[in-house]
């Protein structure tokens, strides 16, 4: 692992029957980076992440953590040494408050977690101020509209306390101004010391946020550096931004 990276994949393939979704890619996170993911739909985006936080296991390749290799251990454990992440498609606890969402989030995060429900509840409180949703403590979740189950979405991952954040693509189906808000939401986030990699399709907000891009196209890894840079490839335009342009 090279010595200066909080996160690091290596070689990670992932098959699924006969489809290679996510093809011999490797890259490293440094602390206190924002990297953004960008590819066509179906680039293996997403995959990535899941490969990175547990959710699936790769079919070859590895992933380190810290100086420690994780590509084995679950989900969970992976939580507990400090990867969270957010999902694409939101699925808040039904029937339990904005707060209590978010206090599950405390309940198994880093660590052991928060031993208590009122501490839980007390970590819940700050992350929803931390991301604009104070006022809707007490409101159903299900109950929140598109924008603010985004905000929800990072809430919960944050009460995990992470090193390292992985969202998925928090600004899909938001206004200019609602993206402006969760990129400053999100430079907080790092501001806390917190390294993020964030997946979106956005390119002005990617462009804005991130320090580093990375690339995928049909699950490899096309291109990786500086914004500027890889925005302006040639095969990063004709692979993406060519045939899709926010
Ligand atoms: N569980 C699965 N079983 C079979 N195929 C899958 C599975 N998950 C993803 N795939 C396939 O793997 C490929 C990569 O999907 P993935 O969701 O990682 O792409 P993505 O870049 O995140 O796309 P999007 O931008 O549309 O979210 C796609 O062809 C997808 O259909």
């Amino acid at each position: 692992m090279s010595s200066s990276a909080i996160l690091e994949a290596r070689g990670l393939t992932r098959r699924f029957a006969g489809l290679v979704a996510v093809h011999d890619v490797s890259f490293s996170l440094s602390p206190g980076e924002i990297l953004g993911f960008i590819g066509p739909n179906g680039a293996g985006k997403t995959t990535l992440i899941s490969l990175l936080s547990g959710t699936l296991a790769p079919t070859e390749g590895e992933v380190w953590f810290d100086g420690r290799r994780i590509d084995r251990m679950a989900a969970f454990r992976r939580a507990r040494l400090g990867i969270g992440r957010t999902f694409q498609i939101m699925q808040p606890f039904p029937g339990l408050s904005v707060l209590d969402n978010v206090a599950v989030g405390a309940l198994f995060g880093r660590g052991q977690g928060q031993s208590r429900l009122a501490l839980a509840r007390e970590s819940a409180r700050e992350c929803l101020r931390f991301v604009g949703l104070g006022k809707h403590i007490d409101h159903r979740a299900e109950d929140l509209g598109g924008p603010d189950r985004k905000r929800l979405e990072l809430a919960k991952a944050l009460a995990m306390q992470p090193r390292v954040l992985l969202c998925d693509e928090v600004m899909a189906g938001l206004n200019l101004v609602e993206i402006d808000e969760v990129i400053e939401i999100i430079r907080k986030v790092r501001d806390t010391g917190i390294s993020i990699i964030v997946i979106e399709h956005v390119i002005k907000a990617i462009r804005t946020l991130s320090d580093r891009i990375m690339v995928l196209h049909h699950g490899e890894k096309i291109a990786d550096g500086a914004p500027d840079s890889v925005l302006t490839d040639s095969r990063v335009v004709e692979a993406y931004l060519g045939k899709k342009r926010s």
